[in-house]
Parts: C-alpha cells; structure tokens; sequence
C-alpha cells in the first residue's frame, strides 16, 4: 500500500512517482500527457535529493527541460517531499551521436522500454505509414540552386540559404532559424525546395512542410491522439523547413509550432522558415514566437530587377526548347517581356507559357508584335496600379503640344479636345479610378462626358491607323 499522498514514503519512490504521473495526466490531459510524460521512467532518487528521470531521445530531453520541468518537479514534490530537483538524462547510456540517434535502426534500438510504438520519421511525400507520423510535402526537385538565379534582390537570402544547406548535420549552426521573407512570386517557395533538396542530398533528414501540412498534421494527431508520433516525426529529423508561416492559425497550433521551434533549435536542428512579410507583422504568432522567429537570421528577398528578369526569363525559355524545337524567341522580345512583365516569377513564367502556346498553336512565329497581343492582359492588368493621371496629363499634353492646364480647362477647340479624350481613354484603360473619379480629375467633368470620350477613341482605334500607333505610344511611354 503505498503512503498518502502528503506524506510520503521515503523508501516509496516509485510508487510516488506512479501518483506523480497520474496527477499529471489529471492536470495537463491525455494529450499532452500521452506527448512528453509517457515515456519518462524513474531511475533513481538520490540522497541529495535529485530524482533522475530518464527519456529515450534527446529531443523529448531538450523538450520537457525546457517546457515542463517545474511542472515535473512540483507535482513530484507534492507527492515524495524528498525531491528537490529533477535531473533529467538519456536512457541509452552515454547518449547517442546525432546521425545515429537519427537513423531509423537507432530508433529502433533506442524503442521506449514501455513498449509504445515508435514511428521511423515519415520524411517527404513518403506514405503516411504510421498513424500521427508527420508526412512532408513533396519537394520538386526542379527547383534546386542550379535553376535559381541570382541578382541584387536576393543575393543575400541565396547566400545564406546555400550555407545552411550545405552545412554538415552536427556542425555548428549559424544561422538558425533561417527566416526568408518576400512578397508573393518571388521565389520563397523555390528557395525552400532548393535548401531541403541539397541537404537530402548530402545526407540529413529533411521535412519540408507547408503551414497548412504542418497544421492538418498537428490537428488530425491530435484528434487520432497520436500527438507523440507527431513529435517523434520531428525529434528524428536534421532540418524543418516551413513555408507560408503567415498561413499558422489557432493558438493551439502556434503553441505547438512553437514548442516544435523551441526544441529543434534547443537540440542544435536546423530550422528553415519562409513567409510573406517579416517576423514582426506576424499578427497571428505570439510576441515571443515572432521574437524567435527573427533571432536567427531575417533576409528578405525584394522585387526582382529587370536583370534578374531577363535571365529568368532565358532560362525558361531554354527549358521550353528542350521539349519544343521551334520555339525561337528573339532577344527584343525577351528584353520587351522582361521590361513589362514586372510583377513576379511566376508571371514570367506564364509570360513564356503563352508565347509557347501561341507559337505551337497557332504556328506563329514569335515577334514583338505577337508578344504584345498575347502578353497584353499580363501587362495589362499590371498597369493600372502605376499609373497615375497626373502622369497621363502630362504625357498626352506634351505629345500634342497642349498646356496640362489646356486639358483640365472647358476650351473646346479641336487641338483641345482630342487630346482630353485620349487622356480620359487612357485614364479609364490604365487605372482603377471609375468614370465620375476620372471626371473629377479632368476639371470636374461629368462622367458622362468621359464616358463618351472613352466610347469615342476606343471605336476611333479601329479605323484610325495614326491615333491607335500614338495610343500605342502613350501607353509605352506612361508604362516606362
Ligand atoms: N531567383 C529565381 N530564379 C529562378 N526562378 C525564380 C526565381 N524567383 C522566382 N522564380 C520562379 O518564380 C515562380 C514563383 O516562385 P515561388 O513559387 O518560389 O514564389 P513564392 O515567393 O514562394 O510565392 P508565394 O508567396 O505565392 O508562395 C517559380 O516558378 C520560381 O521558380
């Protein structure tokens, strides 16, 4: 029988320990019990008054130190007034090297002596073997280092994201986490694959995650109650990589990503993260989980140059010519697409997708001509956003020889009018402004008469070779 609970049997260790263990899995839930405190055995309690617990993996180890030891202690306390402190150590003695802690033999070998099953690490696309074993997104190892180009906007992130892929498992880690962040398009999502693919290759276990598998992963272990193989999935692995953070949603699953960064970069893994804005605007993380996230190197990737642009741009089209002979696309027109496709990567790539469309489709060749048509809602949908209708005044003005006064004023002369109704027309084609905003911006005209001018020189555009050449112009000169 053992002692009551508040005054404990000395010589009763084991037994305190047992009601130690029910009163945690009473206070904390199965959940989180069946997570970390399952698997912790009691060694011994000594006569300074140290309990040793012990844990099969030194990840649970670096965990439960860092998230639950008071926890552990006061609970223990309450039950055996001997402990005075917790010590906490590996199971398999002298601990384990870390490439074979991470080798599934090792996993094996290193099985919990309570008998609970123990997923080998479900790395990525692998088969989700294991129920609550954390399966990876399929990387693409088209997007590698080889295909990622490099410029002024994203010098640094590549540099950096090339030392931490190249780096050794058990070397020292520079930067950790790795923190990439970019507007959409510009090559996180590539970067990413290009980090976890090299260092699968050179030997680490990688798990590259979205938020939303990382997320769908944490949830359905939870709810299948297989939390711990959640957890085992990442205490066996060198690297976690995540992208689109900005994506984690729920406290619980902050927490959790939270605990997840804690420990991996606590037991020296490498992690990789990527979002859409810095550390700081991530509204949906805690202070300190945002704080973590910038502690190790923050590198944002900025809009690509029109060099980096154009090479982008070559590269896929010499991809493209592998498989399609014929598709000649002339520098002109590589230089015209990388001057006005200006949005992001994967705008150029459906810049190319189309030209390679209208080449094998159509059969035409590719020429400046053929690239404005097929590109033009590409473009077109770009510009509205930049241009202002300032700059449309004072464009048009200068290219008829009118005053920008002359413009906004009522003078109806001819040399006037004209030029008013192009500058409406292309106020209404290359912004987002409405008729009465456009009306209001040209001397507090109605919106019918803009909208009549807009009818005007659109039907004019058809059959006047002259003005749709000076329209054309325009709306080159206003897109430079
Ligand atoms: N520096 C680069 N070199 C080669 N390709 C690039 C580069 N930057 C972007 N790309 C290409 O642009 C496209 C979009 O890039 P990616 O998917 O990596 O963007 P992202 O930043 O992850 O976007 P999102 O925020 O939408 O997830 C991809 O085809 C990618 O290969």
């Amino acid at each position: 029988m053992s002692a009551p609970a508040h005054s404990p049997s000395s010589g009763d260790h084991g037994a305190a320990w047992q009601r130690t263990q029910r009163r945690l899995r009473a206070e904390l839930g199965e959940d989180i019990y069946l997570s970390w405190f399952a698997r912790i055995e009691l060694e011994s309690v000594d006569t300074s008054g140290a309990a040793n617990l012990s844990v099969p993996t030194r990840f649970l180890k670096s965990w439960i130190l860092s998230h639950y030891a008071d926890r552990i202690l006061r609970a223990f306390q309450e039950e055996n007034s001997d402990v005075q402190r917790i010590e906490l150590s590996l199971r398999t003695a002298g601990g384990r090297a870390p490439a074979a802690a991470r080798a599934p033999a090792a996993n094996a070998a290193t099985a919990p002596r309570t008998g609970t099953a123990q997923p080998a690490p479900q790395i990525n696309g692998a088969d989700n073997a294991a129920g609550g074993g954390l399966v990876g997104s399929p990387l693409d190892r088209r997007m590698g280092f080889d295909s990622f180009l490099v410029g002024r906007s994203n010098a640094l992130a590549h540099a950096a994201a090339q030392e931490v892929a190249k780096a050794r498992a058990g070397e020292a880690i520079r930067y950790n986490p790795l923190y990439v962040h970019a507007a959409v398009g510009l090559g996180k999502t590539h970067l990413l694959h290009a980090i976890a693919g090299a260092a699968e290759t050179g030997g680490r276990r990688v798990l590259y995650l979205t938020a939303e598998r990382f997320m769908f992963g944490f949830v359905s272990a939870l709810r299948a109650q297989t939390a711990l193989a959640f957890k085992e999935t990442l205490r066996g692995i060198d690297m976690l990589v995540i992208d689109d953070v900005q994506f984690l949603q729920g406290k619980t699953v902050s927490a959790e990503f939270g605990h997840t960064l804690n420990a991996l970069i606590d037991a020296g893994r490498q992690v990789v993260v990527a979002a859409d804005r810095p550390p700081t605007e991530l509204e949906s993380l805690d202070d300190r989980l945002r704080s973590r996230l910038a502690g190790g190197l923050a590198v944002e990737m900025a809009s690509l140059d029109e060099d980096l642009r154009l090479s982008i741009l070559k590269s896929r089209v010499t991809v493209a010519r592998e498989a399609n002979l014929g598709f000649d696309v002339p520098p002109s027109v590589l230089a015209y697409v990388a001057r006005t496709v200006t949005a992001n990567g994967r705008d150029l790539d459906g810049a190319v997708n189309r030209l390679l469309a209208h080449n094998t489709l159509t059969g035409a060749a590719v020429t400046l001509e053929m690239a404005e048509e097929a590109l033009r809602d590409l473009i077109r949908n770009r510009e509205p956003k930049r241009v202002k209708i300032e700059d449309i005044q004072r464009i048009v003005a200068r290219h008829y020889n009118v005053s920008r006064a002359d413009i906004l004023s009522a003078r109806r002369t001819a040399t006037v009018v004209r030029p008013r109704q192009i500058a409406m027309y292309l106020s209404k084609v290359l912004t987002l402004r409405s008729l009465p905003e456009i009306g209001r911006r040209f001397g507090g005209r109605d919106h019918t008469t803009v909208l009549h001018a807009v009818r005007k020189i659109d039907g004019l555009l058809h059959s006047d070779n002259a003005l749709a050449e000076d329209v054309d112009l325009l709306k080159r000169m206003l897109s430079e």
